[in-house]
């Protein structure tokens, strides 16, 4: 058992201070070093390069001990350590382990951004006239709101009752939702008639103009008249005023963007790197593939391309799709339409609601079909209000900040945050260090029926068999959490609860620091050492760790060691894309394992079933599950990513739901680009035959596509993206790799306060910034985890390994603290 290795090291002083070599000084970068690197990777082994000479026995020496640097003060190491490259380590005076910064190479230059980031697509027209269907869309409304009247609350406890977890509401969505729906009604009636008055509107006009050698040319214009610029009935919010130099974020992430300053705010759509699939251009689902028969069901398509077998990954741990999910949940939560009360629709039941998308299931599934299921339900994604009430197609609303803010802890609007904090010492709510329990303000429908479960009506899985799981103690139904998906599952409550209690240990050092700081100004002090840590931490190690070390340096994803980021450009727009959030991000999924390890301190190995942990946080209860599972999931191996996913979620999720087959059908919902588009626009290359898709997959997924798909032209882009072959030292394939990558460049370039941003009113200072570059995922835990945690390896997204990544003490040199005292 490798997992203790590191337990039997002296416990020295905590290092704290200054790196521990004496000799090295970094070379302060001048603004072209950082510019033209683009990221700013700024080469600081240089110098050392020559000094490990060979020994007579040719085995490489020792570095000398001035020489040692923490595993994470080598930007994106754990990109190269996941491809397999041994990092050259050497021992700090404590024993405990390093790196030998002269013998590590230095990172290749950055080239560019993964995509140039481009204007936004440009609206759609709209025909004279279009402000006469107002009326019939506000009437198609009314019917829709009459029909949700009629319609009770009829889902059964099913699986899919559960999954409706995932989305719950708040009448202020619910309400936009249906705001921004009625606009796209408008559109879709307006441009109905204009395709069919197309001949009436279009003219024809002949001009004669000079050209530049003086003569005279005869110019043919012929043109479509276009009315309105903006969506009749539609109601423009007004952009607010902010302070500029104010250093703390906003809670709901306006005033981030000056020049927008309701970008990125919750409650806004999400971006759209390519064209809409919508099969009207506006809102219809994307049903019918090119040649116009219907596209294959999603359900099929999952059971026919998606295989389902453990299929763990060397070197990367469960901690890091753990960590991925606790970053969706902070960059998106896009919301379904949902009935009054927040109650889900039951598509399978209600299939008439016109914003039902049910799944269909045939007859041979090979596991539904037991039980006779013909249908999987599925409810349609909220879209947003066009901030210009321009004619656009339909954005996915999302509750979140579109920033890395750390939103799904901190809540993502004022009232939210409010909720969530204590209003006292600057510090979260919390709930003996647990997260925070639901109050009777959140009581909801949904949560009187979750009670019920949970105290003895046992739910029943898709095969009809009283399913195991939900102990009857009705403890989830009283958590809350402006992002309840903070309890979808175990690690990630475990993972919620841990950056939850960071902030706390934060907030009470400061105070201790700082007896004159009020409760505010210690919250939003905490709040900003606490958000640049997950900022550094994501880009030090999630970043390079998914997208592969040469990727992320050479795109500019890569921390800088030294020096400020010049970087910031307000033109970027930091929106997740939906091609991100509904598909490429989602890759995650096939790296969750459905047994979650648990590990005694003695090595003791045990197992908790995933789907038993859904919205079922109360084992954590138990501090020392807790600290086993926490100490599992950094031992465990995660997945690969790929098209093979665990039964807990392929299928079997929440005992009958398919995930990625709910994403395929997501992706239709939400108008999403295919994969052929995405390729075109990632790479260039234009998929027109199966043949052309060599390039990206193996001849054996081309077949499978094929037999699948009626044209090439038609692959969805979840599907396409988890059949590819990976990139080169990279957990994803090419296209993933692309718009995933492309959307931490504009996260990290889009965000006004990102933490190493320089000449802004949130910018650190020198001694604040070199502390923050401290932060690991490693010493988080060691600080948060509690009870007999104390130990742990240095890259805490990569299993432990003797000899690379030995689980050390957590008061040793290797697992250097963010010194707080400078704040
Ligand atoms: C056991 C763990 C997880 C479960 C059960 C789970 C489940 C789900 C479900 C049910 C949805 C909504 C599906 C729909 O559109 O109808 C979803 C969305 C999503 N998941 Fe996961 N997920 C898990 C872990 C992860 C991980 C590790 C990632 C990592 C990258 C991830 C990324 C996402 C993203 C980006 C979305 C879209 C969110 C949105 O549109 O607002 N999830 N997940
Ligand atoms: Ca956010």
């Amino acid at each position: 058992m490798l997992l203790l290795a590191g337990h039997g090291l002296a416990e020295t002083s905590v290092f704290s201070g200054p790196r521990p070599s004496a000799r090295f000084i970094p070379p302060p970068p001048t603004l072209q070093d950082v510019s033209s690197a683009s990221g700013g990777i700024i080469d600081v082994f240089v110098e050392d390069r020559e000094a490990a000479p060979p020994s007579a026995d040719g085995e490489t020496a020792p570095p000398p001990a001035d020489d040692c640097m923490p595993f994470a003060s080598v930007p994106g190491l754990v990109g190269r350590m996941m491809a397999g490259q041994a990092p050259a380590t050497c021992s700090f005076a404590d024993g405990s382990v390093g790196v030998s910064a002269g013998r590590t190479p230095s990172p290749p230059a950055a080239t560019g951004p993964p995509l140039e980031p481009r204007a936004p697509l440009a609206p759609l027209s709209l025909p004279v006239g279009a402000d006469k269907h107002l009326a019939s869309a506000v009437r198609q409304l009314d019917a829709m709101v009459r029909l949700e009247r009629r319609l009770s609350d009829q889902l059964p406890l099913t699986p899919e009752r559960l999954n409706t977890l995932h989305f719950r509401s708040d009448a202020a969505s619910q309400h936009q939702g249906r705001r921004a729906l009625r606009d796209l009604m408008v559109v879709q009636l307006a441009s109905n008639s204009s395709t069919r008055a197309a001949s009436a509107t279009t003219t024809t006009t002949t001009t004669q103009s000079r050209s530049g050698n003086g003569r005279t040319m005869r110019v043919t214009v012929r043109k479509t008249m276009v009315g309105e610029k903006r969506v009749p009935g539609c109601e423009i919010e007004p952009e607010i005023s902010c302070d500029r130099s104010n250093k703390y974020r906003t809670a709901d992430g306006s005033c981030n963007n000056l020049k927008t300053p309701s970008l990125g705010r919750s409650g806004t759509g999400l971006h759209r790197l390519l064209n809409s699939t919508f099969s009207d251009g506006i809102f219809g689902p994307r049903l019918l593939g090119s040649g116009g028969s219907p596209l294959p069901s999603a359900r099929r398509l999952s059971t026919s391309l998606l295989s389902t077998n453990a299929n763990a990954d060397g070197r990367v741990a469960v901690s890091l799709p753990v960590f991925a999910e606790f970053l969706s949940h902070d960059l998106q939560q896009t919301g379904v339409f949902r009935l009054e009360g927040d109650r889900p629709l039951d598509c399978c039941a209600a299939d008439n609601h016109p914003q039902c998308l049910p799944i269909s299931v045939s007859g041979d599934d090979p596991v539904f079909s037991a039980a006779g299921r013909r249908c999987m339900s599925m409810t349609r994604s909220l879209p947003a209000a066009e901030r210009q009430c321009l004619p656009r197609p339909a954005a996915p609303l999302s509750r979140q900040t579109a920033f890395l803010d750390g939103s799904g802890l901190y809540g993502a609007t004022a009232a939210d945050t409010r909720r969530l904090r204590e209003l006292r010492g600057g510090r979260l709510r919390s709930n003996d260090g647990l997260l925070p329990t639901r109050d009777a303000r959140d009581a909801t429908a949904e949560n009187t029926i979750l009670s019920a479960v949970t105290s003895g009506r046992r739910r029943r899985d898709a095969f009809g068999r009283p399913s195991i799981g939900f102990p009857g103690n009705g403890l989830f139904a009283r958590h809350p959490f402006s992002n309840h998906r903070a309890n979808e599952q175990l690690h990630g409550a475990l993972l919620h609860t841990v950056w939850l209690r960071e902030h706390n240990r934060v907030a009470d050092e400061l105070a201790r620091n700082h007896p004159d700081w009020d409760d505010e100004r210690l919250f939003q002090e905490a709040r900003r050492v606490v958000v640049a840590q997950l900022q550094h931490i994501t880009y030090n190690e999630f970043v390079p760790g998914t997208l592969g070390y040469e990727y992320a340096a050479t795109r500019g994803l890569l921390p800088l060691s030294v020096g400020f980021s010049p970087l910031y450009n307000a033109s970027v727009d930091p929106r997740p894309a939906v091609e991100f959030s509904t598909a490429a991000f989602r890759a995650g999924h096939s790296k969750l394992q459905g047994m979650l390890r648990l590990v005694s301190r003695s090595g003791q190995v045990d197992n908790s079933k995933l789907t038993d942990g859904a919205f079922n946080p109360a084992p954590l209860v138990d501090g020392g599950f807790f600290v086993r599972l926490a100490r599992g999931m950094i031992d465990q191996p995660a997945e690969s990513t790929d098209a093979n996913f665990a039964a807990a979620v392929h299928g079997e999720m929440l005992g009958g739901v398919d995930l990625p087959a709910l994403t395929i059908q997501r992706g239709r919902d939400q108008g999403l680009a295919t994969y052929p588009a995405a390729v075109q626009h990632c790479h260039g290359n234009t998929l027109a035959s199966w043949n052309d898709y060599s390039a990206f997959m193996d001849a054996e997924a081309v077949e499978a596509l094929r037999a699948a798909y009626a044209d090439p032209s038609d692959v969805d882009l979840y599907i396409g993206g988890m059949m590819e072959r990976h990139a080169e030292g990279a957990d994803l394939g090419p296209t993933f790799q692309c718009l995933v990558g492309d959307m931490f460049y504009r996260l990290r370039v889009g965000d006004r306060f990102f933490y190493d941003n320089a000449d802004q009113a949130g910018t650190f200072d020198d001694a604040q910034l070199n502390e923050l570059r401290k932060a690991s995922m490693a010493r988080i835990l060691c600080d948060n985890v509690g009870g007999d945690f104390d130990g742990v390896q240095p890259m805490a997204m990569l299993r432990p390994d003797e000899r690379e990544n030995p689980i050390v003490s957590c008061s040793s040199q290797a697992l250097p603290r963010v010194n707080l005292g400078v704040f």
